[in-house]
């Protein structure tokens, strides 16, 4: 018999529960159909953990947090510092504000932000993003310029897109910090960084 449309429609409602083991530690996740990779952790994300130095008192921000590993995993690493996750769609900051808690975080907060525009002057000494792939070559320039200005001197940025834009992340990289680093060319995934 085929499953009821209103039953299927109740299902996708309902929060997963993810367990996952980022760089060693354990964390549990609440997802749901509609965010970014609900079952596993996307393949560019960790990776993107990989290459992540944090320090104890790290400021730090997940831009584009989706329902927060990386932002988690940042504030787990900097128990003395603050982390800020950040991202336009309302369902992930809500599954991230749970996961904050979930994983007994005192020092994280999610928010509702297109781009950037939520902070005021806070800054940074890393900021990360998974950037979103279908983001747009203006919305990207705005991330990077806005990055640079939201981090301390010596902040560093570090992202990982499809390796199709890793052209694009060279050059304007250069362009907005001038330096770029490229921390790991996968298959699919690049890790690019600069510093500021
Ligand atoms: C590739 S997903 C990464 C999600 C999460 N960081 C992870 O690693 O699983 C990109 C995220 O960026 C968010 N996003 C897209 N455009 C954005 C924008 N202009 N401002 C803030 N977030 C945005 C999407 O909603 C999505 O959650």
């Amino acid at each position: 018999m085929c499953p009821s449309p209103i039953a299927e429609a109740v299902k996708i409602r309902q929060p997963l529960l993810l367990k996952a083991d980022l760089q060693g530690t354990p964390f549990q996740f609440e997802t749901s159909f509609g965010v970014f990779s609900p079952k596993e952790i996307d393949e560019g994300t960790r990776l993107l953990l990989n290459y992540l130095e944090i320090e104890e008192d790290f400021d730090c921000l997940d831009l584009g947090c989706g329902y927060g590993p990386i932002g988690i995993y940042m504030a787990a690493k900097s128990p003395q510092g603050r982390t800020l996750l950040l991202d336009k769609d309302f369902v992930a900051v809500d599954h991230a504000n749970a996961n904050i808690k979930l994983n007994n975080l005192k020092n994280a907060k999610a928010l509702l932000s297109n781009g950037m525009s939520a902070l005021k002057d806070e800054k940074f000494d890393l900021i990360v993003s998974n950037i979103p792939a279908k983001v747009g070559n203006e919305m990207l320039y705005l991330f990077l310029y806005d990055a640079f200005y939201h981090l301390k001197p010596g902040g560093k940025f570090v992202v990982v897109t499809v390796n199709g834009l890793r052209h694009f992340c060279k050059r304007t990289f250069n362009e907005v910090f001038g330096n770029y680093k490229k921390e790991k060319q996968g298959k699919t995934y690049t890790v690019s960084s600069a510093t500021k």
